[in-house]
């Protein structure tokens, strides 16, 4: 028996050598008369900035306009051997800079170091992981949820009573579109949003490969869809955003910073080879605010390179790329210089 690590995300006895994520625990939903009802201030929301599944639940909460109704906390970027911890006192200013990143402000949770804590608050006898995103009812000291595909759509229409008439507008999942989201969110998430994962994670070349080769087939297949669209506008089906954005965004902001280097997704990188993705990525970034203000470079850097000692032992952090995205019209020299030659 090899011994169970928290950072080990394959066992080293599995011959497979493949990363296979495990089930979220926690499934309940807010709904107006149930046990957990939409009501302001009540549902705390516990992410780190490093994670792309946490990630979309503050894109989201952003853009339904949530901001005064769900508050959150962000735990440190630093993960070891007992999960997330909170910041403390002691944390360099660089790395908890950032909106929310501060210890556990609910009341009875005093003193709590990791989220772990929350967890065996809630069930002592958990034996599930500890994961951000998680949605915590502050009323009831429960879990509603762990699980980021429904947090978000909890997101999209539970709290709308309470939202003015601008934010109950936004509509990301609507109707006339949900077939076609739903399917693309099947591929994109085992190819792509976990694709990275499968890649970086594999311990036998076969597993690796494997992924890798599915995970730039479906990049392919995102850029294809996005130059055939770009015309009807700049989000991934058209002229609103819609969760297909959200799902994919969180992905592709890693991918160059991270990815590329620390998951060996290597083949190619989105701002040199995929130019209508880094146009639809840098859209968000730079010209929606849910977009580029929950988008945090330093704890998406340094957590994935330092918390995954699996894959880098040592913890030394990669400078580059330098900027972490490129500004909105400028270009990796390679790619000016082609446009500037196709001018003349
Ligand atoms: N299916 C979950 C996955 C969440 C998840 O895996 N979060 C990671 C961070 S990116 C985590 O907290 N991992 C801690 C652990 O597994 O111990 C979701 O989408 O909410």
């Amino acid at each position: 028996m090899t011994e169970e690590k928290i950072t080990n995300w394959v066992a080293p006895d599995d011959k497979t050598g493949e990363f296979k994520r495990g089930q979220s625990q926690f499934r309940n939903f807010i709904k107006k008369g149930g046990e957990f009802p939409p009501e302001a201030g009540r549902y705390h929301l516990y992410v780190s900035y490093a994670c792309p599944w946490a990630h979309r639940t503050l894109i989201v909460r952003k853009l339904k306009g949530l901001e005064d109704i769900i508050p959150f906390t962000s735990v440190h970027w630093h993960m070891q051997e007992k999960g997330w911890r909170f910041a403390t006192a002691e944390d360099k200013e660089e790395d908890v800079k950032a909106e929310g990143v501060t210890k556990d402000p609910v009341k009875g949770h005093e003193g709590y170091q990791h989220l772990r804590e929350i967890y065996f608050q809630v069930d002592p006898e958990y034996e599930g992981r500890f994961t951000v995103p998680t949605l915590y009812d502050v009323k009831q000291g429960k879990i509603v949820s762990n699980e980021s595909s429904e947090i978000i759509r909890m997101f999209y229409s539970e709290f709308d009573d309470l939202l003015p008439e601008k934010y109950k507008n936004v509509k990301l999942f609507p109707e006339a579109l949900q077939t076609q989201i739903e399917e693309t969110n099947d591929w994109t998430y085992n190819d792509i949003n976990n694709g990275v994962y499968k890649s970086g994670f594999a311990t036998t070349q076969e597993a690796y490969e494997k992924a890798v080769i599915t995970l730039f087939k479906s990049l392919d297949r995102v850029e294809k869809h996005l130059k055939e669209t770009e015309k009807e506008g700049p989000y991934y089906f058209g002229k609103e955003i819609t969760e297909a954005d959200v799902r994919l965004y969180t992905t592709i902001v890693r991918f160059d910073v991270v990815y590329v280097q620390h998951f060996k997704t290597n083949i190619k990188t989105i701002r040199a080879d995929y130019p209508y993705l880094h146009q639809w990525l840098r859209n968000l970034y730079w010209r929606v605010p849910a977009f580029g203000e929950t988008t945090e470079f330093t704890h998406i850097k340094r957590h994935y390179t330092k918390s995954h000692t699996q894959i880098n032992p040592f913890s030394v952090t990669p400078l580059g790329p330098e900027p972490p995205i490129l500004g909105l019209h400028e270009e990796v020299e390679a790619v000016r210089w082609a446009l500037e030659r196709a001018k003349k």
